[in-house]
């Protein structure tokens, strides 16, 4: 089933073996002593009767060869050989044997078995005439090797007490470490994916077998680590995985499993829940405790996470897999919702999230498909009613969806990470355009994404080369949530554009809520007051106050400042009265494709030679 089975059963197989192991080593180490002993004292004994009988039969060699015809009737001379040799003993017996195997002479009784026997031939004039046999019992070296035997095993078999408990604790410290591996995240030291589904089909079984309470299963996904990981490297991006993990794990509580996924991804599971809100209070408690900043060395960071929760209730509740999936789905749907927030699993999601992946999947092909296309909207001198510039807007004419506006797929693009590439088209399309349209200003889109992922300085220059557009002409336009993290390099990037010879104008300004510290930090050529306050100007009195500020502080820094929006006389009049030098919105042009700016030059230019 899982990691976890499977190492079970290795441990209980190695630890079969290891004691069918020290018990085979035991029984070997407590025989060696009495087969030892035994052989050494038999080898022993053998070369002693073996001397003997060849003691003997020289003896008996000698009385044969002074008398060779008779010496068989020697019989006194030849037991006095046999009994000159040795002491007579009990386990031992001799024999003189005439060549046709008569019994010339025998001393002492037929020892008990086991025997060891040697013969040695008895030669006279160098003929063979018989042979003596000596019989000796070992029976005493054997018992004594019993014993000795007995004794070894005994202090073997203490000695495998004793110590067979070592191997076995050198095994289960092993084996734990193995199984934590096998387990266990190695960055986090959470468990890892199998372990969470063994205790999610447990948690879901035991809410089976009682029927009541609920099973809440979160999922979970760093928001802009992708970010933090691309521009300060893996080694911080570890670290925060780290740092996020200890503060997830704070905010739970011991029935509760947190787990790693995989790259951002967490899943906590929480058990037996009366209600609910339970689930909603922690998800919470989990966002709180992951916004607020994180020290990574020399650098504060800050992400966010989005949290999808569902719910298994009663008995009749889902799989494990399906309920993951739909934990999946309500974090894509938080993710989309703006993140830094949660969202409960709900059936229709499924049918939000196949749209999702739908467009996912064509937006990752738009650009080879040749789908995407630049329209240029106008932007004019206010006072003079000059065209001064344009911007570049991306539209994806998408052949079943018809034009897609950049709202509807640059988050998504950027969640998937294509925008650094869709982003290097733009910035070359829209010079190669703009490189014919003399003396006027070109205005890119620029977000956080292809500035943070590095290289961007070295995109403009490569686009400003291949094209021929002068730099004087190739304004590049960011949020504020550009310079929101990573401000120092960022400031830099744009630095290195602005020695290039480009501008950089700030959009949507007045929307953020640091606006003034950025522009004390970098001096942007270019402020363009968002639309909404040129959409109230007149109408709301607060808005018309912020537009005066705005332009003062343009004024008083020595910008320039764009009114974004303007859609009626009334408000152009209004710009044109503070003081606001250019403009752009509905009233002077919509954003028009590349081939309509070209007419729209060339009636121009037909205009003013008549
Ligand atoms: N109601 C109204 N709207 C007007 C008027 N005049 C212009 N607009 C719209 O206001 C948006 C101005 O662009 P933005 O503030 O830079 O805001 C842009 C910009 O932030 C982003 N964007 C567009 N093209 C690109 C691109 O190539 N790269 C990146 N990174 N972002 C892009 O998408 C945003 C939306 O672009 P669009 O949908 O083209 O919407 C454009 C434009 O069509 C007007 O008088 N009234």
């Amino acid at each position: 089933m899982s990691d976890r089975t499977d190492i079970a059963g290795i441990r209980t197989r190695l630890h079969g073996v290891l004691q069918h192991g020290s018990r085979i080593i035991a029984t070997l180490l407590a025989l060696m002593p009495p087969l030892l002993y035994f052989a050494t004292a038999r080898a022993t004994i053998e070369s002693e009767i073996d001397l003997e009988a060849r003691f003997i039969a020289g003896m008996v060699g000698e009385i044969a060869a002074s008398n060779p015809t008779h010496w068989t009737f020697e019989g006194v001379r030849i037991e006095q050989a046999l009994t000159r040799v040795v002491d007579e003993s009990d386990h031992e017996s001799r024999l003189v044997l005439a060549s046709d195997g008569e019994v010339l002479a025998t001393q002492g009784a037929r020892p008990p078995w086991p025997v060891l026997r040697v013969d040695h031939s008895i030669v006279a004039h160098g003929e063979r005439v018989g042979a003596v046999v000596i019989v000796k019992s070992i029976m005493d070296i054997l018992r004594e090797a019993v014993l000795i035997g007995v004794l070894s095993a005994f202090a073997m078999g203490l000695a495998y007490l004793l110590l067979g408990r070592v191997p076995q604790r050198l095994l289960d410290s092993a084996m734990r470490q193995v199984t934590h591996l096998a387990t266990h995240d190695v960055l986090t030291g959470l468990p890892n994916r199998g372990v969470f589904m063994d205790r999610l089909q447990l948690a879901l079984a035991t809410l089976r077998r009682d029927g009541g309470g609920a099973v809440a299963l979160f999922c979970l996904d760093l928001d802009r680590f992708k970010e933090v990981n691309d521009t300060l490297g893996h080694a911080m991006g570890d670290e925060l995985l780290r740092q996020a993990a200890d503060r997830l794990r704070r905010e739970l509580r011991d029935t509760d499993t947190l787990v790693r996924l995989g790259g951002d991804e967490f899943a906590i599971i929480q058990p037996r829940l009366n209600h609910p809100h339970s689930a909603e209070v922690l998800a919470q408690r989990l966002i709180d405790a992951v916004e607020e900043p994180f020290d990574l060395g020399r650098h504060q960071v800050r992400v966010g996470v989005s949290v999808g929760i569902a719910l298994a209730q009663g008995r009749g509740h889902p799989e494990a897999e399906v309920l993951l999936s739909d934990a999946d789905t309500a974090l894509y749907a938080a993710k989309r919702d703006g993140r830094g927030t949660f969202r409960f699993f709900a059936e229709d999601m499924n049918v939000a999230l196949r749209r999702r992946r739908a467009m996912e999947t064509d937006l990752r092909q738009a650009l080879a498909r040749g789908e995407f296309e630049l329209y240029y909207q106008p932007q004019v001198n206010l006072s003079t009613g000059a065209l001064t510039g344009v911007e570049a807007l991306l539209r994806w004419n998408h052949p079943e969806r018809g034009f897609v506006t950049p709202d509807n797929f640059i988050p998504l693009a950027e969640e998937i990470g294509l925008l650094p590439q869709i982003g290097a088209w733009v910035l070359r399309e829209a010079c190669a355009n703009a490189q014919r349209w003399k003396d006027m200003t070109i205005a890119v889109n620029v977000s956080a994404h292809q500035i943070h992922a590095g290289g961007f300085e070295t995109l403009v220059a490569r686009a400003l080369a291949e094209s021929g557009l002068p730099a004087s002409r190739l304004e590049i336009e960011i949020t504020e949530g550009v310079l929101l993290t990573q401000t120092e390099a960022t400031i830099g990037t744009l630095e290195q554009i602005r020695a290039l010879g480009v501008s950089i104008a700030m959009d949507d300004f007045g929307t953020g809520y640091s606006s003034l510290g950025y522009l004390q930090r970098f001096r942007f050529d270019k402020l363009k007051i968002d639309r909404s306050f040129i959409a109230s100007l007149g109408t709301d009195p607060s808005a018309s106050a912020i537009v005066d500020a705005v332009l003062g502080i343009t004024r008083a820094l020595g910008v320039r400042a764009n009114a974004e929006g303007v859609e009626t006389e009334e408000q152009a009049r209004m710009l044109c009265e503070r003081g606001c030098n250019e403009a752009q919105g509905w009233l002077f042009g919509r954003p028009v494709p590349a081939s309509q700016i070209d007419t729209l030059l060339a009636d121009r230019i037909t205009a003013a030679a008549e």
